[in-house]
């Protein structure tokens, strides 16, 4: 069988800008993905770590200084933007204030030179499709925000192109809003089976509308992977670090034989862990365990990791209270239901799964030995 070409494929894209001293700052080093057909892909990262960049380069908006850029399997780099075949949506809407929903909707298509038969059959259709029939004689100014961001969406989609760009869409609305429209814009997607390439650096966007992300860091792409699979294996410390609300404690261990150091007076028996590593784990090594992973007390089962945590401070979040335990000089998180107290001095206890290591000295996850060693033993 035949692999699908992908609709939209990067592969080793460079991109330096010059600053105003002259000197030139590589803002995307050999940054590769695909997105397939009928694809929701997301770019998340934190600000200035080059989603727009990338974005204006697929765009047509900005070129890069190296590497490919395919659309539906044809090299697009000397094509102009306006022959890409993609629609924009960007966070500030690009509305015309001047221009009824309409007239903003169709705007692009005029400048086309459409006739104005098709141009109002394609509106009527996106106006459906968006629920905006209400508004089509209105100003912007006379729109909520979430209704604007659909009269942008209307623009985007008019063109009849099927893959979507979007940059930030959400962050001029409201919390509230902001999750109203992530699940309107995901079914629309799913229902018009479009293919979206959208930045933003809220992980929670990222992880409840795509079917991929591409979290980036300081110009490189650090993990590509399904949102589920981010969040329960992230290749590596910075990852684990940015995914989760609140993200994973990562704290700085030394191994030593069958144990593992935490600062210069705390010794953890830990053979049960390192067994499920090769034996040429490094000396120096990063823990991570999710907040939700970790409790207090010791655990019922014997396949479990401890460590004895003195409480520094505690908070509220509603439904679950969040607990930082200091435990040789660092800090560890803990998150319980709210009725739950949390002891001053505990052992806390976390399931062998749930506990992470990365390598110390690239951050890189250190991935477990396919079966324990003591079980390959026998
Ligand atoms: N035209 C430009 N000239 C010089 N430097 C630029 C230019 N455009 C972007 N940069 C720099 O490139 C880096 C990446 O910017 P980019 O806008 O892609 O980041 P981002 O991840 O989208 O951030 P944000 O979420 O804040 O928009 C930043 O350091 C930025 O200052």
């Amino acid at each position: 069988m035949r692999t699908p070409v992908p609709e939209v494929l990067l592969r080793s894209l460079s991109k330096s800008f010059t600053g105003t001293r002259g000197d030139r700052h590589t803002v995307l080093h050999d940054v590769g993905f695909t997105v397939a057909d009928g694809e929701f892909a997301a770019i998340l990262g934190p600000s200035g770590c080059g989603k727009s960049t990338t974005l204006r380069i697929v765009a047509g908006l900005d070129r890069a200084d190296s590497g490919e850029l395919l659309i539906g399997g044809r090299d697009v780099s000397n094509v102009p933007s306006a022959e890409r075949g993609l629609g924009m949506v960007f966070q500030n809407y690009a509305l015309f204030p001047h221009l009824s929903v309409a007239e903003n909707i169709t705007f692009g298509l005029k400048v086309r030179r459409v006739g104005k038969a098709e141009r109002n059959e394609r509106l009527l259709e996106a106006a459906r499709q968006l629920q905006l029939e209400p508004y089509l004689n209105r100003k912007p100014g006379q729109l909520s925000g979430g209704q604007r961001q659909r009269v942008a969406l209307g623009r985007a989609l008019v063109g009849g192109s099927r893959l979507i760009l979007m940059d930030e869409p959400l962050s001029n609305l409201d919390a509230r809003l902001r999750a109203d429209m992530r699940t309107e814009i995901r079914e629309l997607q799913q229902r018009l089976g479009l293919t979206v390439l959208y930045v933003t650096h809220d992980q929670v966007e990222a992880m409840t509308m795509a079917d991929k992300v591409i979290v980036m860091r300081e110009g490189f792409v650090d993990q590509i992977s399904a949102p589920e699979n981010l969040y329960a294996q992230p290749a590596n410390a910075h990852v684990a670090r940015f995914i989760g609300a609140p993200p994973m404690s990562v704290i700085e261990v030394r191994r030593d034989r069958d144990a593992l150091l935490i600062g210069e007076d705390v010794r953890i028996p830990a053979d049960a862990l390192l067994s499920r590593y090769g034996h040429d784990l490094p000396e120096n090594l990063l823990l991570g365990i999710r907040p939700e992973d970790l409790v207090p007390g010791t655990a019922a089962s014997a396949d479990a990791f401890t460590l004895p945590g003195a409480l520094e401070r505690q908070e509220l979040l509603g439904a679950d209270r969040l607990a930082t335990y200091g435990v040789g000089g660092q800090r560890l998180r803990v998150r319980v239901r709210a009725a739950h107290a949390v002891p001053a001095q505990s052992v806390l206890s976390a399931s062998l799964e749930h506990v992470h290591l990365f390598a110390a000295e690239d951050s890189v996850r250190i991935p477990e030995a396919t079966r324990p060693i003591l079980a390959q033993a026998s």
